[in-house]
């Protein structure tokens, strides 16, 4: 038994529906934006603690850069005070060595000192003397001496222990201030003079402003003092150095150019400030280097400078000197670089990714592209109105769809797995499956029935092997029931040549079977009759009963005409009333004689048709092959003829088909080439007759009647072309000309004479049933300027019972137009007075035939006087026809009718001739006219 898991098309679950567009979408953004961006985010942060780092150890150098340069200027200014104090030492040695010395030789000492250049902010070396209050007088008077005749020694009011500036070098106005100076009367000097005199080390005073820079206002400044001692350069005890004590060497010192000579160019982006109290914060500094504007220090040291016995704080301040280093940027192009770095990661990743997304989508679409073809196959396999099995090598059916199911009448897993050869049961299913299994393809659309799981029916069997790598694999079976088809298409075979009424042979199946017979009548030496049938009155039936009651009616004849034929004969129905019969074999004429008084015998029974008995009576033609014609048209044409002449010869009966009878079918031909002819050439004219009152002898109204003026034959009456004009259609075309010449006539006559008097003209029922009579009319009158009841339209009762309710319509059209309305023939009808009063008519014309009858005394005058009497009950004029003796005349007048027309007054007569009565005839007793 086949696998079915082994066929393509097996069950699968069905496809998950596809990912939306919109949730791909939504996954796509997640990939494609939210790693890119991560990474973004991690390269940014990296970058920026990269940039942080290296700041940092920049940091870190610029500290390390800066320390080790700021320790290197204070390293300087320590050395260079310590020089300081060492030039005060040796101005103090200087003193000690030569307690007598000259002034002059303090200022050579002084000046080979070289100061300016080599110990810049050092203003002048002084030596200044201690003297006591009592002794200061011998200082003067040895100062004097020695010189300085304007010495003195101020202030004044001094106190017991003075210490005097006596030399002060380089010479100059302002050093020359100095000297007298007592600095034991100054606080700050004082105390820097005890302690230098105590310690015998240098001793410097705190920040002051110089007695020479008095003047020119503050320079901050210290003054450094060492003592001097008589004897020991260093007297041993604090006794003994106040003891010994003989004054103090003093330097004053200005700070800014002794630190502004130890910072150079390259070092301007280090500040410096001085304080001399141990804390940095004091509120005023000795010194303070420039320092750039707007620039905080980002770096500062502290260190401490012992000067002169006082300590100093020094700060150094580190300034960007505004200038970018390479190093500088380093930090800025680590953070650019990886951010940089980082949009280069992420592009790339977000194309890595987008291209992986796209793969995933490519992939993600193949696949829903696959499961909807997958489903679709499916949806087709199942769907399918065709049958479709899958039959597997061994013959067994793999699958079917549930089209093939049904087509087999079993239910599908009943089909799956068994031998399809025993499915197909006729042999020549199984005989096309067996090919295909051996790789032919094959098809069968056989005329019989096929069997296909136990169902018989016309299948379209398809058998089409799937092989792969040249081997087969299964083969399709494809099985439509066409059965449905097939009896369609007989059907349609069947109504293409069946009357779908009666269920006879149409008239397509009639010629074929008469070729049939043809060919067997000249075969055998035979005669063919063909028996034209139409059922007398047939029209007036349909029309009055209704048509499914003719319908009915039509049924019955088929059937009573099928009675008691040969089963070689054929009846079949041409259409309407008309019947047809083909008789095979015929020896005689009188073989088809006896069929036809048959069928009139058949017929002449009542038929009983929705509760009603009544007859039907044929009127049959007779033609025979070869006698009469040897085509199936020939023959139904001449039998046509015959059966007009049954008709003309009083109907119910049967005519063989004659010479004359076929000479005057041609005549009636030729007659309508004519006529056509005739319309078209103008040879149509008109005639008026008079209508007149029956009192006054006026008259009262004109007919207008057509005549035909032959080229050849003269002058043709309508009674001889008007039934092939009905017949043919000619009629319309023919009735048109007649209304426009009319109103063209009425006009004419109204402008010239005045005319009030109606003209009447005949319409035909083809006119009238034409649908267009109410505007055709409307058109002629429109045409001529006429109101409307100038114009009488002619009517034959006939033609209004046709259909009174569409005559009705046609009539009350015609009414609204204002013209009037003449009963023609009046009295001839079937149901004359049944109809009358639903109709708008205006005038009744009692039909010339009872006129007739009066002054033969074939008939009293009862009808006349009827339609007279029902004319004036429902208020319509009555006129009689064919007035041909003053006896009729005198008769209408008892019976008052009120008008006539007929040769008695005047024939017909052309316009010319009408136009002379209308002058000459007024209202004078009638006479005959022609
Ligand atoms: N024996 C006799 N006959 C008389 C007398 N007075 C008049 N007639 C004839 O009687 C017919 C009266 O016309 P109808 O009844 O309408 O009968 C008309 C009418 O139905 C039809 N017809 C005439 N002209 C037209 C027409 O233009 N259109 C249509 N559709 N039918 C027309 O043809 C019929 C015959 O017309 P016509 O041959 O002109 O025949 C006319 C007329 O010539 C008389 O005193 N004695």
């Amino acid at each position: 038994m086949a696998e079915p898991a082994a066929d393509p098309i097996a069950d699968r679950p069905p496809a998950s529906a596809p990912d939306t567009a919109f949730r791909r979408f939504l996954r796509n953004l997640h990939v494609l934006l939210a790693l890119p961006l991560l990474v973004l985010i991690a390269g940014a942060g990296l970058s920026l603690l990269a940039m942080r780092q290296s700041e940092h150890q920049l940091h870190r150098e610029e500290e390390r850069r800066f320390s080790a340069r700021a320790e290197e200027i204070h390293a300087q200014l320590a050395d260079r005070l310590r020089v300081y104090e060492q030039v005060a030492r040796s101005a103090a040695s200087l003193a000690m060595t030569f307690p007598d010395l000259h002034w002059a030789q303090w200022n050579r000492f002084v000046e080979a000192l070289d100061m300016p250049r080599r110990y810049p902010g050092i203003i002048s070396i002084a030596y200044a003397r201690a003297v006591t209050a009592e002794r200061a007088g011998d200082l003067v008077a040895s100062m004097r001496a020695a010189g300085l005749s304007a010495f003195r020694i101020w202030p004044e009011s001094a106190g017991a222990e003075r210490v005097v500036n006596v030399f002060t070098a380089p010479v100059n106005e302002a050093n020359a201030r100095a000297v007298g100076f007592d600095m034991m009367s100054e606080a700050t000097r004082r105390a820097a003079i005890e302690r230098a005199r105590d310690s015998g080390e240098p001793a410097a005073t705190r920040a002051v402003t110089l007695k020479i820079d008095e003047a020119a206002g503050a320079k901050p400044a210290f003054i450094l003092y060492q003592a001097t001692y008589r004897g020991d350069p260093l007297p041993p005890s604090l006794e003994a150095r106040r003891a010994s004590f003989t004054g103090v060497v003093l330097t004053p010192v200005r700070i800014g150019p002794l630190v502004d000579g130890l910072v150079d160019e390259s070092q301007l982006d280090t500040g410096i400030e001085i304080y001399d109290v141990p804390q940095a914060d004091a509120e005023f500094p000795l010194y303070r280097s420039r320092s750039p504007v707007g620039i905080a220090s980002d770096i500062s040291l502290m260190r401490e400078l012992v000067v002169g016995g006082r300590v100093w704080t020094v700060r150094y301040d580190s300034f960007p000197d505004g200038l970018f280093s390479v190093r500088d940027w380093v930090p800025g192009a680590l953070l650019t670089g990886g951010i940089a770095l980082s949009i280069a990661l992420a592009l790339a990743l977000r194309m890595g990714l987008a291209t992986h997304a796209r793969a995933v989508e490519l992939a993600d679409g193949m696949t829903a592209s696959l499961r909807l073809q997958e489903a679709e196959r499916r949806q087709l396999f199942t769907q399918a109105p065709l049958g479709i099995a899958l039959v597997g090598t061994d013959g067994l059916v793999m699958d079917c769809n549930p089209a093939f199911a049904a087509a087999a009448g079993l239910p599908r897993p009943e089909l799956i797995g068994t031998d399809a050869r025993l499915r197909f049961g006729d042999q020549a299913s199984v005989v096309a499956l067996e090919a295909a299994l051996q790789g032919e393809s094959g098809k069968l659309d056989s005329d019989q029935p096929l069997l296909l799981g136990g169902r018989r029916s016309h299948f379209s069997l398809h058998f089409q092997p799937v092989t792969a790598d040249g081997a087969l694999k299964f083969v399709l079976a494809f099985a439509e029931d066409i059965g449905e088809k097939r009896r369609a298409e007989q059907h349609i075979q069947y109504l293409a040549h069946f009357d779908a009424l009666t269920g006879l042979p149409n008239r397509v199946l009639l010629y074929d079977r008469i070729a049939q017979a043809l060919r067997e009548g000249r075969r055998d030496d035979t005669k063919v009759a063909v028996l034209f049938i139409d059922l007398d009155r047939f029209k007036v039936i349909n029309d009055s009963l209704g048509h499914s009651f003719g319908d009915e009616v039509l049924r019955s004849v088929a059937r009573r005409l099928q009675a008691g034929l040969r089963d070689c004969d054929t009846v079949g129905r041409l259409g309407g009333d008309e019947f047809l019969i083909v008789l095979r074999r015929v020896t005689e004429p009188k073989d088809a004689a006896c069929v036809a008084e048959k069928i009139v015998a058949h017929l002449a029974s009542p038929f009983a048709v929705g509760g009603q008995n009544f007859v039907v009576t044929p009127s049959i033609g007779i033609s025979l092959y070869p006698d009469d014609a040897d085509d199936p048209e020939g023959l139904i044409r001449c039998a046509d003829i015959a059966m007009y002449n049954a008709k003309e010869q009083g109907r119910n009966g049967f005519r063989f088909v004659t010479r004359e009878m076929g000479a005057k079918s041609r005549e009636r031909m030729d007659l309508e080439g004519s006529l056509r002819r005739a319309i078209r050439e103008g040879q149509l004219f008109l005639v008026y007759q008079p209508q007149v009152d029956t009192l006054t002898g006026r008259i009262v109204g004109l007919e207008a009647l057509v005549r035909w003026r032959h080229p050849e034959e003269g002058m043709i009456l309508p009674g001889r072309f008007l039934p092939v004009a009905e017949e043919t259609g000619l009629v319309l075309a023919m009735g048109d000309w007649v209304l426009s010449e009319a109103c063209a006539q009425i006009r004419h006559w109204r402008t010239r004479f005045g005319l009030s008097i109606p003209v009447a003209v005949n319409v035909s029922g083809a006119q009238f049933r034409d649908g267009q009579l109410p505007v055709k009319v409307a058109r002629a009158l429109d045409a001529n300027g006429l109101e409307g009841p100038e114009l009488e339209i002619e009517v034959t009762e006939s033609t209004l019972i046709d259909d009174v309710e569409a005559a009705a319509e046609t009539l009350a059209a015609l009414k609204r137009r204002g013209v009037l309305i003449a009963l023609d023939d009046f009295g001839t009808g079937y149901s004359s007075l049944s109809y009358l009063h639903r109709l708008p008519i205006d005038k009744l014309k009692i039909d010339r035939s009872f006129i007739h009858d009066l002054s033969t005394g074939a008939s009293d005058a009862s009808v006349p006087r009827a339609i007279v009497g029902l004319g004036r009950s429902l208020g319509l004029s009555v006129i009689a026809e064919g007035v041909e003796t003053q006896e009729q005349l005198q008769l209408l007048r008892d019976l008052t009718c009120e008008s006539y027309q007929g040769f008695l007054f005047s024939r017909p007569v052309p316009a010319e001739e009408v136009e002379r009565l209308l002058e000459t005839v007024t209202a004078v007793e009638p006479s005959p006219a022609g």
